[in-house]
């Protein structure tokens, strides 16, 4: 609603509650609205920290992009406000908190789990990348899991408004040289290969290209040295879409809307968008 975004916050507004975990730059707490009682998730930065590491340009960008999206599965950002040391995010509090200690307890996950949450993921992109959106950090510890099980994408620190650096142009495309439109297709398909990793990940527990070292892991990446270890829970199927998202050639990426056609999500994707156990 425009009043949420509008509307001058401040602490006094919360009660606040437990800690739910730390980022980077300060931590999230559970938190009430009073007037509503509704639940958040208050994040709070410290601008001594953002300053000294020259962020705050990036915060304000993922406040501008976060506020402005509405999908089930991407974290709402409600509003934001600050005081003299500190800047607040007023965040959607997701009741089943991180996917990647899910990850971490099971292991790895199902079949029909995997391609529900991958086909959510998918549709969450779709959606971004229709606003000239690409997140560019999309990896387990910036999912998390809302009160029906549903995936949500959070942290929109790294993510950017494509057209930024092209609306100089006023919006028209008219006048960009090949490699700069090119760049604006390049940009997407970035997400595209993060969720064939994603994918991989949530099958095997282990990302493709892990490696003991640094450089083995970027040897690995750059030859795309994707190996798919014995797994009879595994499918063909499974190793046929993850083959076709981590394509060197960014252009020759799956692109999102083929995936949801893809046999092996139409098989084992549940099509509520929710996995349910
Ligand atoms: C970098 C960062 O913000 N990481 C996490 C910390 C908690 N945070 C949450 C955010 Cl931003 C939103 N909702 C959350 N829900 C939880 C959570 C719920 N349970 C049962 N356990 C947890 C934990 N955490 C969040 C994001």
């Amino acid at each position: 609603k425009a009043s949420e975004v509008e509307k001058r916050w401040t602490l006094n507004d919360f009660d606040i509650g437990k800690p739910l975990g730390r980022g980077k730059f300060g931590h999230v707490y559970l938190a009430r609205e009073k007037k509503s009682n509704h639940i958040v998730a208050l994040k709070v930065l410290f601008k001594s920290q953002l300053k000294q590491s020259q962020v705050e340009h990036q915060l304000r960008r993922e406040v501008e992009i976060q506020s402005h999206l509405r999908h089930p599965n991407i974290l709402r950002l409600y509003g934001y406000f600050y005081d003299q040391t500190r800047v607040y995010l007023i965040l959607e509090y997701a009741a089943k908190g991180e996917l990647y200690k899910e990850l971490q307890k099971s292991k790895c996950f199902s079949e029909r789990r995997t391609a529900t949450y991958i086909a959510s993921l998918a549709r969450a992109l779709i959606y971004l990348h229709g606003k000239h959106v690409i997140h560019r950090d999309i990896k387990p510890e910036n999912l998390l899991i809302g009160l029906q099980g549903e995936l949500k994408i959070a942290d929109f620190g790294w993510s950017v408004h494509t057209f930024n650096r092209r609306q100089t142009m006023c919006g028209t495309l008219d006048y960009l040289p090949p490699e700069m439109v090119e760049s604006i297709q390049h940009d997407a398909s970035v997400d595209i290969w993060s969720l064939g990793i994603l994918c991989y990940e949530f099958l095997y527990g282990v990302p493709p290209f892990e490696a003991k070292e640094h450089s083995d892991t970027y040897r690995r990446i750059v030859k795309v040295d994707l190996k798919f270890p014995a797994k009879p829970t595994v499918s063909p199927g499974a190793q046929d879409l993850i083959s076709q998202m981590l394509v060197k050639d960014s252009t020759q990426r799956l692109p999102l809307h083929k995936l949801l056609e893809h046999s092996w999500i139409v098989q084992n994707a549940d099509p509520s968008g929710v996995y349910r156990g």
